[in-house]
């Protein structure tokens, strides 16, 4: 009996590690400037006499590694929905109602790319791992990318909510886990963020309001997850290990609160120092049981996929461990075009890695790590290997 139920479970678990199959990226249609955003937001905010806020975001915006970003909310929403702007009128309905329909279709762009680019009919996808920040409602936003897509009624599906701009890291280790526990999975990873849930004018003594104004941006990110490649399957990455870490006493350093004006956050201006202090120890956890990096002697020989939650965030992580300029060269180049756009903010940076590794050919580092951070503050770390061998005998 024992052993009947060993061979079952042995028939059930996939051979090898899940890898990245295919990613696929996402944005609205509209881009700003960062250039000109503060004179938009306090413009169309009708916050043109909060002066000092709008000095402030002007200082803050002159040097945040930002050039563009993509946002759903534009003047005709805003003309349409005036209230937004009013952080204490009730306006969770409407958001709710708009993000309802705005954001799985913003994930099924997404998706579409990485299950054209995976090769596959998207009713080969038997788990569906969805995270977001912009919800609010169930059935969530999950099922309607699910009949977009047209995936079959019995993918099961998963929901990450608030889990902020460590979703998508937390997505992809669940990924990891289905495909390697459930032999032929193939999951289907979609971040879909729209700041249209947390967009409001700008207020004395919230600071950090303004701050997140500044940085956010709207995108979507999808990627397609699998173990025991097959035929025409070409894995991108490897996924070796995983860690989470939530750093002690630091829950109110990083938060989001649903109320009836929307999605309430607060960030500390601690969460870049926060986050330096922590993480070569979270590091040294992941790598050191692999026995690939030894105390962090080789700290450049890796390729680096890191959420750049904000430029101090990636100037100390590149201080910190003595990076060569260029490997964060993928999270600096997705916070220029982008912004932070929270939990699909790492997915995009690993479309950006695998473009700058095909340009480096051979060179390119065999061993990799993702690192997402969020509310906790949660770290989320996965270590990737490059795969080489694309194909495996069916
Ligand atoms: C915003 C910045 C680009 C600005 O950089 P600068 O080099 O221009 O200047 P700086 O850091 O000295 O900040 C300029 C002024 O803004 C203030 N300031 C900065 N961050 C602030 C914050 N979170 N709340 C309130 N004030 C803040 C500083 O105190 C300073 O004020 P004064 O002028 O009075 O001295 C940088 O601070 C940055 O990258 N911060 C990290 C942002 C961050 O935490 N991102 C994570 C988002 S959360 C996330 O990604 C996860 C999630 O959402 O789940």
């Amino acid at each position: 009996m024992a052993t009947a139920l060993q061979e079952i479970r042995q028939a059930q678990r996939a051979d090898g590690h899940a890898a990245v199959l295919a990613i696929g990226t996402a944005n609205p249609a509209t881009s700003m400037l960062q250039d000109e955003y503060t004179d938009y937001y306090f413009r169309v905010t009708k916050s043109e006499h909060l002066t000092h806020l709008k000095h402030k975001l002007k200082r803050i915006l002159r040097t945040p590694g930002i050039e563009k970003r993509f946002m759903h909310v534009s003047e005709e929403i805003l003309d349409a929905h005036p209230d937004l702007i009013d952080r204490t009128l009730p306006t969770l309905d409407a958001r709710i109602d708009m993000a309802s329909a705005a954001v799985p279709k913003l994930a099924a762009s997404a998706a579409w790319k990485a299950i054209v680019e995976w090769g596959r009919p998207a009713t080969d996808i038997t788990h569906l791992v969805f995270s977001t920040y912009s919800g609010g409602r169930a059935p969530s936003a999950d099922l309607r990318l699910a009949s977009l897509l047209g995936l079959r009624p019995t993918v099961c599906r998963t929901v990450l909510n608030l889990n902020g701009c460590s979703g998508g890291g937390r997505a992809l280790q669940i990924a990891k886990e289905l495909a390697e526990n459930n032999r032929g999975a193939r999951v289907l990873v979609a971040c879909s963020e729209l700041t249209l849930i947390a967009f409001y004018g700008p207020q004395d003594g919230c600071l950090d309001t303004i701050v997140g104004q500044g940085l956010f941006g709207d995108g979507a990110g999808a990627i397609v997850v699998g173990a025991d490649p097959v035929e025409d399957e070409r894995p991108l990455f490897e996924m070796a290990f995983t860690t989470q870490t939530t750093i002690p006493e630091t829950e109110d350093a990083i938060t989001m609160q649903l109320r009836k004006g929307g999605l309430d956050f607060h960030i500390s201006s601690q969460v870049p120092r926060l986050l330096a202090e922590n993480i070569e120890r979270v590091l040294i956890d992941a790598f050191e049981p692999l026995g690939i990096v030894a105390n962090g002697a080789a700290w450049n020989d890796l390729f680096w996929a890191i959420h750049p939650g904000g430029r101090s965030i990636l100037d100390n992580i590149e201080e910190l461990l003595g990076l060569d300029a260029e490997k964060l060269g993928a999270s600096r180049q997705v916070l220029r075009d982008f912004g932070n756009m929270s939990g699909a903010t790492v997915i995009f940076v690993l479309d950006e890695l695998r473009r700058r590794r095909a340009k480096e050919g051979e060179t390119a580092a065999e061993w990799g790590v993702v690192m997402a951070f969020g509310p906790g503050i949660t770290i989320e770390t996965m270590v990737l290997h490059a795969a080489t061998n694309n194909l495996k005998e069916n």
